[in-house]
């Protein structure tokens, strides 16, 4: 599986957000879309969704466009927004029997991971639940929780780690590793850059629409010349070069 976003220029409006942008994905990498608020993230993420079009440029999973193929497309992504989208008049369970619906999965074989991933996040004796009464965290975990029963092939996980207590990060972080063992490929934006340094395996650095630097930490400092560095040392770096540019 590769997702691979090929000079994406794209945003909102005529007026683009988005400025030649490309990177890929690939089977069993975590990469990190880095930036600071506004940097483009939400943005690249809802184009690779299919909630935007490209003006310019093109993404494919696996070489093939959502124009191409759309059931083929969206069939490979499993997405956690950034805030969570529930329905109000439907319990935890009804959620999971939704998602198993709209993805065509094996019922019992769904549930039996369901049953694993709720207990993980202490939602087991939560199934009757309505969204109203769940606090922000939960109902982020059951966004989670939803995305992973799939078992899709690529991950986009939209700044997962501001609702979450260190307890639910941490679980949500192994849940990735084991998924990337499995052969998935995850896309995470996130400004948690101490997180992303410990766990991404690649970044993208984003800033004002443009990708500024790309490649594995080794690389960055590589071309930072300072081989000491934090991410967000480079980030902040490579952000003040621009902005003394602009
Ligand atoms: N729905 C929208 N309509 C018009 N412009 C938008 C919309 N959403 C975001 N933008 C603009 O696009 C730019 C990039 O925003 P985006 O949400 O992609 O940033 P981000 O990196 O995800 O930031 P954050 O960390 O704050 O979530 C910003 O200038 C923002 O004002």
């Amino acid at each position: 599986m590769t997702l691979k976003i090929n000079k994406l220029t794209g945003g909102y409006s005529r007026i683009p957000v988005l400025k030649d942008v490309s990177f890929k994905v690939e089977r069993g990498q975590l990469v990190g879309l880095i930036g600071l608020n506004g940097a483009g993230k939400s943005t690249t993420i809802n184009h690779v969704i299919g909630l935007l079009v490209p003006q310019k440029g093109k993404i494919t999973i696996n070489g093939i466009t959502l124009q191409d193929d759309p059931q083929s497309y969206k069939s490979k992504i499993a997405y956690i927004p950034e805030m969570p989208v529930l329905y109000q008049e439907l319990t935890l369970k009804e959620h999971l029997d939704l998602t198993i619906m709209a993805y065509g999965l094996d019922y019992s074989q769904a549930w039996q991971r369901a049953q694993n991933l709720l207990k993980t996040f202490r939602l087991d004796n939560k199934l009757n639940w309505f969204p109203a009464k769940f606090s922000k965290g939960m109902r982020q975990k059951v966004m989670i929780v939803c995305a992973f029963i799939t078992e899709a092939d690529l991950y986009v996980v939209d700044e997962p780690f501001l609702g979450l207590d260190p307890l639910a990060t941490k679980d949500l972080l192994d849940l990735i590793a084991a998924e990337k063992k499995r052969g998935a490929a995850i896309l995470m934006s996130t400004h948690v850059l101490a997180t992303a340094q410990e766990y991404c395996d690649y970044f993208v650095l984003l800033h004002q629409g443009k990708v500024r630097a790309q490649g594995d930490l080794e690389h960055l400092r590589n071309l930072y010349g300072d081989f000491d560095a934090s991410l967000t040392d480079l980030y902040l770096g490579m952000t003040q070069d621009v902005n003394e540019d602009d």
